[in-house]
C-alpha cells in the first residue's frame, strides 16, 4: 500500500508519523509526478486560503482530480476537508469565491465553531469503530449540507463532523494530532479496497 500526504503547508508531518506508527511508508506529495504509483492521499489541516493558493502555484488541481477519477482514495482533514468540498461557506465575500476540488458533495463551513472555542478536544462516536474517537478540533469547520450519496459517520451536538462518499473521506477533526490511529488504519483499508476494486475492474 502506498500514501501521500499533500505537504504544502499545514500538519503533513503529523499524518507522515502517524502512518508510520501503523506501518505504512508515506511520500510527501508537492508536484504532480509524486502522486504516481500512490493508492491513496491524505489531504492534511491547515489554512485552506493558503493551501488553495499552493494548489494553483504547484499545478495540483487536475492532477489530483485525475488522482481521483483513476480510481484512488482521498482523506481530507479539515482545511484538507475543504479542499475537497463542491461548496465552500464562510469565506469572506471580498475575497471571492474559494476554489476546491470538488469531489464530495458536500457544503463545508469555515471556523463554524466561532472563536471562543477555537480549539477543543471531544471524544466522538464513530460508525465503524467500536469505541469512542478522541477527536481535535482546531479552528474546524461543519459540513452544513450532505448530499444523497454521502453518509455521515460522525456528528458532535448535531453538527456533521466526518464523512464518506465511496472512497473520499472528510473529516472536520484531526485525527492525526489525537494519538489514535483508528482512523488512518480505516483510510488505509479504504485504499487497498480502491485498489482491489481496480484491479478486479482490469483498470
Ligand atoms: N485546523 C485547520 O485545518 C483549520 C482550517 C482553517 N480554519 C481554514 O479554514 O482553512
Amino acid at each position: 500500500m502506498k500514501l501521500g500526504v499533500l505537504a504544502l503547508q499545514g500538519a503533513f508531518r503529523e499524518h507522515v508519523q502517524m502512518l508510520r506508527a501503523i506501518g505504512v511508508e508515506p511520500s510527501e506529495v508537492r508536484l504532480a509526478g509524486d502522486l504516481d504509483g500512490l493508492d491513496g492521499l491524505i489531504l492534511p489541516g491547515g489554512e485552506s486560503t493558503t493551501m488553495c493558493r499552493l494548489m494553483t502555484d504547484f499545478g495540483l488541481w487536475s492532477p489530483v482530480r485525475a488522482f481521483h477519477a483513476a480510481g484512488r482514495a482521498l482523506w481530507g482533514t479539515c482545511a484538507g476537508a475543504i479542499l475537497l468540498a463542491n461548496e465552500v461557506a464562510g469565506v469572506s465575500p471580498n475575497l471571492g469565491g474559494q476554489p476546491s476540488l470538488e469531489l464530495l458533495d458536500v457544503t463545508i463551513r469555515r471556523n463554524a465553531f466561532g472563536r471562543q472555542v477555537d480549539s477543543f478536544t471531544t471524544d466522538i462516536a464513530v460508525k465503524g469503530l467500536e469505541e469512542d474517537f478522541p477527536a481535535v478540533f482546531i479552528r474546524a469547520p461543519v459540513f452544513t449540507r450532505v448530499g444523497p450519496e454521502v453518509e455521515v459517520l460522525a456528528d458532535l451536538d448535531g453538527q456533521t463532523v466526518l464523512v464518506r462518499q465511496g472512497r473520499v473521506v472528510a473529516s472536520s477533526f484531526h485525527p492525526e494530532l489525537s494519538g489514535d490511529s483508528r482512523l488512518h488504519e480505516l483510510f488505509t483499508q479504504l485504499c487497498q479496497e480502491a485498489k482491489e476494486q481496480k484491479f478486479h475492474a482490469g483498470v
